[in-house]
């Protein structure tokens, strides 16, 4: 028998996550004020759960009385020229939202407070590119006045409000409240209808094949766990598939619209009729001729409503032809009618084409548009889900109807980007969320033997994705991995494998043995290209980081980007070496990568290659995530007598960074300061030692690559 899941009590858990989104919600309006120049994409905007910078542009009663709020971009944020249009958001018509003043980054803690307490909340009339209207609460709702407004999604809110009725079995699953349906008994045995599926792709290996039936035969929730290069996306796209066979409906959502288009584009290659919702300027050029815009104009029952269009044109032209006024007046008339009736055909068309729709294809967010709401689906697919916040992913399973939900990703990899982990606001919202729990389990629930195992919302973090949730929540039989890797060498694998992912990653046939002196273009046979794993060790105490806050913050730019960031160039010229000796051997500048962890660290790279080798690229491991490249160079930077690693003892970081290469990847580090930063980092220095191509640098050396002026 598994083990009953811990119940997770709703009305608490959804509160913990207001309290964290406000914190980093909080975090960002800081670094907002403090870069307003610059334009920093924020998490949470790129989560579409808020907008920053609004101005209410004007109020007017609307129906029943109500107060009708116009908001749009704030003039003093827009950039000269461009154009005032607000940046992409999940904010729909129907959502409850809330309006706040935004207070100056320089405020105090409780003006910000007292600010933050002063907003209305109302329910979105209308969205449009440029502005939004918001219908108050409260009639003698106390608009803010102040400059700059902000207004966040109340997802989490709706989730709050919930009464006990209004939770579906599936919901009680995802909390925990109810175990999942238990997997047909015969699943693994060959009688089992679902190994006798008729495979669309014959080249699916067995851990693809078995997450798939995995996912058919599950009743409430399917996670697919899919290692770096293990074809993740390439397993929903049978999934898929497989799905339509059997008639199912399925929406399928993303935290970023490339992570969507992704699969339009390979849904489109089996001619799979789909809908993609979301701006059309916003999708690959490739995802457009799905976008229901497009449709809207060339589905056959397009062809209704271009009849009315037409009839419309031809109306226009016979008014400029009447001089009678009396003939004009007439035909203005029935021009208003038609436009009536085009308007009516053409929300019809859009109905009849989404209700229609088998697949809808939509970013989380996105999902939470008015073309969806109610729908009912049977399965909810997301793929990248650990790189979306929990509260992205309630967008579409509160607004539609879902029976099952299917999440793909890697909860070994780094999560969505979190700004607040660390601040003041993020802790306060972390005793908080135990207060509020404390409350909620003693009071509330009189179902006192759920109650006591109620699990701590202080344990969820904005951090934790509803992947790592339900997977604490029911254990790894809700999961199934994909084995077969078909990115690294297998010595590159090897490490990552064998820490993270219980030995069990094997590197396909292909690419076991692969090397850069193998790439299908002449390259040199060289110390370099022969080695899949090479390992300069800084260590000894000529390579010293630098501490990017002792220059910066002098120059009173203190919590700016660079603020905490470190740097190291005499590693940043080892890397330069390197680089050289790999382009020398014959390797195309752009099949190579240089990540680093530390941004100063990047910029210094930059300073220093960009010139000399053109077409190379140069990222942060974060900003990597996802990618991959022939060669790539790893520049630890970390090297000081304390021994201190900071975030590079974040095991999903060097996961990431360490499982990028295909064919070579080459370590940079200083083995003594890396090797004492935890257990994890200790095996990798080890691992090296005796795996890698190990080579000690003489500083003297590393600069005569720039003495020569390369
Ligand atoms: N069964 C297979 N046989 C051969 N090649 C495969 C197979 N499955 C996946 N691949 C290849 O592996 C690569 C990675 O696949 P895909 O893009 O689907 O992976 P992913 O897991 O979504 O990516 P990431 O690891 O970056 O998240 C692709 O080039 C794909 O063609």
């Amino acid at each position: 028998m598994p083990k009953p899941p811990r119940p997770t009590d709703i009305p608490s858990f959804a509160a913990g996550q207001l309290a964290l989104l406000d914190a980093e919600l909080q975090a960002e309006l800081s670094e907002t004020n403090a870069l307003l120049s610059s334009h920093t994409p924020t998490a949470l905007s790129r989560a579409g759960l808020a907008i920053l910078n609004l101005n209410i542009t004007s109020i007017r009663t609307g129906l029943g009385g109500k107060t009708v709020a116009e908001l749009a971009l704030d003039p003093a944020v827009v950039s000269k020229g461009d154009k005032a249009d607000i940046p992409e958001h999940g904010i729909r018509t129907g959502d409850i939202v809330a309006i706040q003043d935004q207070p100056a980054g320089s405020a105090k803690k409780t003006e910000k407070r007292e600010l933050a307490k002063k907003g209305v909340e109302g329910v979105v009339l209308r969205v449009r590119r440029e502005n939004i209207e918001i219908v108050l609460d409260r009639e003698d709702a106390d608009v803010p006045s102040g400059g700059k407004l902000w207004m966040m999604n109340q997802t989490m809110t709706r989730l709050q409000k919930f009464q006990d009725q209004e939770y579906t079995p599936f919901i009680r699953v995802l909390f925990g409240q109810a175990s999942p349906t238990p997997l047909p008994s015969d699943l693994n045995d060959p009688s089992n209808p679902l190994h006798k599926l008729e495979w669309i792709d014959p080249s699916l290996n067995d851990s693809q094949k078995e997450a798939i039936r995995f996912a058919l035969a599950s009743r409430e929730i399917a996670l697919i766990h899919g290692p770096p290069g293990t074809g993740k996306t390439h397993t929903l796209i049978e999934l898929i598939l497989q799905m339509l066979k059997q008639k199912l409906r399925i929406l399928v959502c993303g935290p970023s619209n490339i992570s969507v288009d992704n699969i339009v584009e390979r849904l489109a290659s089996h001619k799979v009729p789909m809908i993609r919702l979301g701006h059309p300027a916003r999708l690959l050029p490739s995802a457009q001729n799905h976008s229901l815009d497009v449709l809207t104009r060339t589905s056959d029952a397009a062809a209704l409503v271009e009849d009315v269009r037409k009839e419309m044109d031809d109306k226009q032209n016979s008014i400029r032809k009447t001089r009678n006024a009396k003939e004009r007046r007439q035909i203005y008339g029935e021009l208003k009618e038609l436009r009536k009736e085009f308007r009516e055909r053409e929300r019809g068309c859009v109905e009849n084409l989404v209700k229609d729709s088998k697949v809808v294809l939509a970013t989380l967010h996105g999902a939470g548009g008015f073309h969806l709401k109610g729908q009912d689906f049977d399965v909810v697919i997301v793929d990248e889900a650990s790189q979306a916040l929990e509260a992205q992913c309630w967008v579409p399973l509160l607004w539609v109807k879902a029976g099952k939900l299917v999440l793909a990703g890697d909860h070994l990899q780094l999560p969505p980007t979190i700004k607040s982990l660390n601040s003041k606001e993020a802790k306060a919202a972390k005793k908080d969320g135990k207060k509020n729990n404390k409350v909620k389990a003693g009071a509330d629930n009189v179902k006192a033997d759920v109650e006591t195992e109620v699990k701590p919302v202080a344990k969820t973090t904005l951090e934790t994705t509803l992947f790592d949730r339900l997977l604490a929540l029911h254990g790894p039989s809700i999961k199934r991995m994909l084995t077969t890797q078909y990115r690294m060498h297998e010595r590159i694998m090897q490490f990552p494998s064998t820490e993270l992912y219980e030995s069990k990653l094997i590197a396909a046939e292909f690419v076991k043995d692969r090397l850069l002196k193998d790439l299908p273009y002449a390259v040199k046979d060289t110390e370099d290209t022969r080695e899949p794993l090479v390992f300069w060790d800084t260590q000894g105490g000529d390579f010293p980081e630098k501490a990017e806050d002792d220059e910066i913050g002098n120059k009173g730019s203190k919590g700016m980007s660079l603020g905490d960031s470190k740097s190291n160039e005499a590693e940043a010229a080892l890397v330069k070496l390197h680089v050289g000796n790999l382009i020398d051997a014959g390797v195309k500048a752009e099949d190579i990568a240089v990540v680093t962890p530390y941004n100063a660290q990047l910029a210094i790279l930059s300073q220093m290659l960009k010139g000399a080798f053109p077409g190379i690229e140069l990222g942060s491991v974060d900003g990597f995530q996802g990618r991959e490249k022939e060669a790539v160079i790893v520049c630890l930077v970390r090297s000081n007598p304390d021994h201190e690693v900071g975030f590079l003892g974040e095991k999903r970081r060097l996961n990431v960074a360490m499982t990028r290469p295909r064919r070579h990847v080459c370590i940079i580090g200083d083995s003594e300061t890396v090797g004492r930063g935890s257990k994890f980092l200790k095996r990798w220095m080890e691992f090296l030692e005796e795996h890698a191509d190990l080579r000690y640098p003489n500083l003297a050396d590393v600069y005569v690559d720039e003495r020569n002026g390369r």
